[in-house]
């Protein structure tokens, strides 16, 4: 049941189109799934999915389902290939990752680092890798950047964790921390931040029923309020010359037109940044900033601020806004410095350095995919886990990190035990051995079950993949692949 103070507001704000509103909440939901470019040629990817995909207009990757289809319970999932997404919430990273004058002209030079400032389940992290690694690879930008990924609560963080594992994202940092703590850290440092900001969901009401039982105008005010809180640290943290992409899923003014207008009376150094709407999006109301108090000053320009709205389009409601902060971009401010890795002097000291891990390399690896990954990263060490963190990463000092950059593996004695991320970020040619197995066969769904399986070939770390997609790793010996799926990632089908 839809809160009877929420209804009289949005019939107060809607008038005539009040109706159509309420209409879009008996049509069927949208579905939706965004293809992760990391993994492979997306086109090539919609052909091998086994569902039949629509595009969704305002999102590079973007697609719609159709109902019946379930694919949270499909092998390539598991492997990657997407990652289920509500459509409009793919609008914002659209926006943030847009080739705009300003960044691109001067961070040409200047390595892009990208913060998501809230970010957990991690749904436009992985979106904003997908973009950045195709900026990478089209040689757009001259380095592959560095990516944070944070979020508050500890529990969401490990999943935000989990899902930068598993879409094969090497170039990211996820931290566990408050926005003040990282401004405390970070100062005009990233060229573009997104904050999607915590908010009372009324824009999701269709498809979570708790935001609704939890709503309140009391809760409204409350989100606003922390909303400000969260801008003023990105807005310290952003680089001048640097992007910010403020979004929400609630159609509440106090926490969308509200929000921006309080921002920018606060922030005179920020103008909001005129974008191309896609069909179906409609534009801000600066008068709605006064909602309810009815009086305040009305800034026009929050008319290009952007609502998507469920009578319009096909999709949740949505709202965003884009942001530039005046000045040129340059080398950003960390307190913490640079990460410096692991010292020269203990690189080739066994159990200390990276001996384990080039023995695996050798083994394991095609020459070229060790050169690449040292390009692009610095060996860094958490008790007997090694990592390589993306080159130019600030130091971890004295923050709460779940993930310093690509998890190598674990060191053990003598030898290495790679990780499950790096499974997932390599591809079929970067290594000596893959089983391939099909992504609709018995064997893949037993291997992502825990089972062995038997298999000819040399002794050896395997890549296992479905349809070409690698999915874990699996050890061959005496004719049995055995498996080395992580415990806790294992499914029941
Ligand atoms: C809208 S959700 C983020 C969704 C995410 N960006 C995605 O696309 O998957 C907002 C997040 O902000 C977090 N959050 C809650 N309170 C916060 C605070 N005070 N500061 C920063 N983040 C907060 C929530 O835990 C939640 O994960």
């Amino acid at each position: 049941m839809l809160p009877q103070a929420f209804l009289n507001r949005m019939e107060s704000m809607l008038g005539n189109e009040y109706p159509a509103f309420l209409e879009s909440y008996d049509k069927d939901k949208y579905q939706a799934l965004r293809l992760n470019s990391i993994k492979g040629d997306t086109a090539q990817m919609k052909e091998k999915v086994p569902f039949s995909l629509q595009p969704v207009a305002w999102a590079k990757d973007g697609f719609y389902y159709e109902k019946d289809d379930t694919p949270g319970k499909h092998p390539l999932h598991e492997a990657g290939v997407y990652y289920i997404q509500e459509p409009s919430a793919m609008a914002p990273v659209s926006y943030l990752m847009e080739d705009y004058d300003v960044v691109q002209k001067e961070a040409a030079d200047c390595q892009e680092r990208i913060l998501d400032l809230c970010a957990a389940p991690g749904g436009k992290s992985t979106q904003i890798a997908a973009r950045m690694h195709e900026m990478y690879t089209s040689g757009k930008w001259k380095e592959q950047g560095l990516l944070i990924c944070n979020e508050i609560h500890p529990a969401r963080a490990k999943i935000l964790s989990e899902n930068v594992e598993r879409m094969g994202i090497a170039n990211a940092m996820v931290t566990n921390e408050s926005p003040q703590r990282l401004a405390e850290v970070f100062e005009d440092y990233f060229t573009r931040i997104l904050v999607d900001a915590p908010c009372s969901g009324e824009g999701m009401f269709r498809k979570n029923e708790a935001a609704c039982e939890e709503w309140s105008p009391e809760n409204v005010s409350l989100c606003a309020e922390r909303q400000d809180g969260i801008l003023d640290c990105a807005a310290s943290m952003l680089a001048p010359g640097g992007r910010i992409v403020y979004s929400t899923c609630t159609f509440a003014p106090a926490e969308n037109e509200g929000s921006m207008t309080r921002f920018l009376l606060r922030h005179p150094e920020f103008r909001i940044v005129e974008v191309k709407k896609a069909d179906g999006m409609s534009a801000g109301v600066p008068e709605w900033a006064y909602f309810r108090e009815k009086m305040g000053q009305v800034l026009p320009e929050i008319a290009q601020t952007i609502r998507l709205w469920p009578q319009h389009l096909n999709g949740e409601g949505h709202y965003l806004a884009v942001l530039e902060k005046e000045g040129t971009l340059r080398q950003g401010y960390c307190r913490n410095g640079e990460e410096k890795g692991i010292p020269a002097k203990d690189l080739k000291v066994p159990g200390k350095g990276i001996v384990e891990f080039l023995d695996f390399a050798k083994d394991t690896l095609d020459p070229q995919t060790l050169a690449g990954l040292e390009k692009n990263g610095t060996y860094v060490k958490f008790g007997d886990q090694l990592y390589l963190a993306p080159k130019g990463m600030p130091s971890v000092k004295g923050l709460k990190v779940l993930r310093p950059g690509l998890h190598l593996g674990t060191v053990k004695k003598n030898r290495m035990e790679p990780s499950h991320a790096l499974a997932l970020a390599l591809k079929k040619e970067q290594v000596r051995y893959t089983a391939d197995l099909a992504s609709d066969g018995e064997v893949i769904r037993g291997y992502l079950n825990g089972g062995t399986f038997s298999y000819e070939g040399e002794k050896g770390w395997y890549l296992i993949m479905a349809d070409g997609f690698s999915s874990g790793w699996g050890k061959l010996a005496g004719g049995i692949m055995k498996n080395h799926y992580p415990k806790g990632l294992r499914k029941m089908w």
